[in-house]
């Protein structure tokens, strides 16, 4: 059987990528089929609004003044191409912890993805693997992290830890990613309590009691030791179980070295939007920083992500290194955000929005036209590589 290592994808991707792409789109009509997503972000989530219950719409939605924000501040930076630089051999790669990512994004961790398409983060972890796109299953999946981490084969992974209230699970759940092949664990900070999101509240809708949201909690040895019958018998006491344990609000950085006992792989903290969050991150000796502000979902009037960047960066000052989402929607906001000083970038909402039009497919066409997106953008804008643009790639417009 053949094998496809990691290498072997960063080959196959990048280069001429938007060509080949261009050429499908142009000249084959995708072999005579017309694109089953758009290419255009704004029609794509017009779409997937269409397609949706308006319930599971409600819940990808966030606080609109955040998410507004998020998407608005990418106009406070803008490319600036530079010609005649030979861009005719390009490498979307990068360099994190060691290892070759082929394509500068992840994707970011969803929970609940079955609310908008019954495949869930199966079709999403099958069309990553199709790309070697690199993927951040949420602790709250509706597919074992076992289960996903087979379906993602030698697709580089991440594990999303949600940092509950009982530290023999969370334990279990750093063991269960370790034994799986997950390369690091990304730690969410953000979401101790779900914001106040007032379509939910309006929709009456929660997602996450629905039992099969809970797989990686049912599953887990600890979780059920925790439960005086199992949840076969006892739906309602492990779904209560869980309810309590979620988020664990009491946290503080007294707690940081819990995770370094219990794994071996890079940390990445999630959520960090101040740049004193940043520098005691990287004292409490944290591996790497994942700003973010939950894609607008947590706090109304907070700063857009991509403001908060440049701030953190400098105060990093490249002690480890950074990733940064919310609102990445194109390439242009990936290029600009590694411009400022991410390493990678992680794709939200767009791959939910191709999920819910066309399934497996439609997320494997929003990350293909994405990478191709990511392609040209480079060349045009006059570079050959992600991992070596900075800040002067970029013009700052006055606010
Ligand atoms: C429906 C939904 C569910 C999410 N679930 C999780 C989750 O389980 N864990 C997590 O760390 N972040 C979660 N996020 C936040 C994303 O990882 C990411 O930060 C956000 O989507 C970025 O914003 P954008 O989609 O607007 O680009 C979720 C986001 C959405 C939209
Ligand atoms: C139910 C798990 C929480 C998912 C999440 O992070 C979000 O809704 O933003």
């Amino acid at each position: 059987m053949a094998t496809r290592t990691t290498t072997q994808t960063v080959a196959t991707i990048p280069h001429q990528f938007g060509n080949v792409r261009q050429r499908q789109v142009y000249t084959d009509g995708f072999n005579g089929r017309r694109p089953l997503v758009p290419a255009s972000s704004k029609l794509l989530e017009l779409q997937a609004k269409e397609r949706m219950s308006p319930d599971a719409w409600g819940y990808l939605s966030g606080m609109d003044e955040t998410m507004e924000a998020n998407i608005a501040a990418f106009r406070h930076w803008s490319i600036v191409p530079r010609i005649l630089r030979n861009v005719a051999q390009r490498d979307l790669s990068v360099q994190l912890f060691g290892q070759t990512l082929p394509v500068p994004f992840l994707l970011a961790p969803i929970g609940v993805q079955k609310i908008v398409h019954p495949d869930g983060e199966g079709a999403v972890a099958r069309a990553a693997a199709k790309l070697g796109v690199p993927m951040i299953p949420s602790t709250a999946a509706y597919i074992t992290l076992e289960d996903l981490a087979k379906t993602l084969g030698d697709t580089p992974r991440w594990f999303q830890l949600y940092w509950s209230k009982d530290p023999d699970f969370n334990a279990s759940l750093l063991r269960r990613a370790e034994r799986a092949g997950y390369t690091a664990i990304v730690v969410t900070l953000d979401t101790y309590y779900l914001g106040w999101r007032v379509d939910d509240i309006q929709n009456a809708y929660m997602p996450f009691p629905l039992y099969d949201g809970l797989v990686n909690y049912l599953t887990d040895p600890v979780f059920r030791r925790s439960l005086k019958q199992p949840p076969e018998k006892d739906r309602h006491a492990a779904i209560q179980l869980y309810m309590e344990i979620f988020g664990n609000p009491s946290l503080t950085w007294a707690d940081i070295p819990f995770l370094r006992q219990h794994t071996k792989l890079p940390i990445l903290l999630k959520g960090i939007m101040h740049p004193d969050d940043a520098r005691q991150a990287v004292e409490a000796g944290i591996d790497g920083i994942i700003v973010s502000n939950h894609g607008g979902r947590q706090v109304n009037g907070e700063r857009a992500a991509i403001d908060a960047l440049p701030d953190i960066v400098e105060a990093v000052k490249g002690q480890v290194p950074l990733l940064f989402d919310s609102g990445i929607r194109k390439a242009a906001d990936a290029f600009k955000a590694i411009a400022l000083g991410a390493k990678a970038v992680l794709l939200g909402r767009p791959y939910l929005w191709g999920l819910a039009l066309a399934g497996e497919q439609g997320v494997e066409e929003v990350l293909q036209n994405f990478i191709a997106d990511l392609d040209l953008t480079l060349a045009l804008s006059g570079h050959t590589a992600y991992s070596a643009l900075d800040v002067s790639a970029l013009h700052k417009e006055p606010v």
